[in-house]
């Protein structure tokens, strides 16, 4: 038992772990994808569930929102239940025309404007960046099911509702693909941890067209994502 995660062992978590913001995206993932899932955590309603994939133990744990939620639950999923394999399975808004609604995008690194990098003291700018193997893994799963993703630079940010209304226009300018707000925070604790971190994130909000999906979208659907998640973590 750790202070958020209340599994009673620590084999009661699995070493590939998917991790959506939502915990009920978590949950329909362990009732409609996971065989014989168990709840292991359900402190502050943020349920984590394992079960098997094609025979495979695979975790599924809801994070939150932002960057200390996230910072949270990676933290003592890696510290305290040797978690090896960190998949996000989130949803982010779109900077770019040819990326659109329902899209999956992966970050291959994680601009920020978070300061959450003071917890490692480093003497400059760190570059959060994504496990190449993890990467690599999802590259083959793409191909073979014949799910197709974007990966490129996104940005993690602190606020959801940014004043300023073109605040993005910036990032976009220097080809960073999307907006979520708890990538940099997954990479930064897994390369401190010499663990493998994933995040990808099906677009559910568009800056340039307006279009947005639906709660219950963002909770339910995006299944492909799901399953190109679960193929890698099986892997
Ligand atoms: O859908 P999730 O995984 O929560 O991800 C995105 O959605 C939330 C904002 O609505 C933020 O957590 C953002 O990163
Ligand atoms: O952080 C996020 C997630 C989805 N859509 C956004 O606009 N921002």
């Amino acid at each position: 038992m750790s202070t958020h995660i209340n599994a009673a062992n620590k084999n009661d978590i699995a070493e590939s772990i998917l991790l959506p913001g939502d915990p009920l995206r978590a949950k329909f993932i362990a009732e409609n994808f996971l065989d014989s899932p168990k709840c292991y955590n359900e402190i502050r309603g943020m349920l984590g569930y394992t079960g098997t994939y094609r025979g495979v133990p695979v975790s599924v744990q809801g994070t939150g929102m932002g960057m200390p939620s996230m910072g949270i639950y990676s933290w003592e999923l890696i510290t305290e239940y040797g978690v090896q394999n960190l998949i996000r399975i989130g949803t982010a808004g779109s900077f770019h025309e040819d990326i659109k609604v329902r899209d999956i995008v992966v970050g291959m690194a994680a601009s920020t404007d978070s300061n959450y990098i003071h917890a490692f003291d480093v003497p400059g700018n760190y570059a959060p960046c994504a496990s190449f193997k993890l990467l690599s893994e999802l590259e083959a799963t793409s191909k073979h099911l014949d799910i197709p993703f974007k990966a490129g630079n996104i940005v993690s940010c602190d606020v959801f509702y940014e004043l300023k209304e073109d605040w993005w226009k910036k990032w976009a300018a220097m080809n960073v693909l999307a907006v979520e707000m708890e990538a940099a925070a997954l990479y930064m604790n897994a390369a401190y941890n010499r663990v493998n971190a994933l995040a990808m994130m099906t677009i559910s909000d568009h800056f340039v067209t307006g279009e947005k999906a639906t709660a219950e979208e963002r909770q339910n659907s995006f299944t492909d994502m799901m399953k190109l998640a679960l193929e890698t973590a099986i892997k």
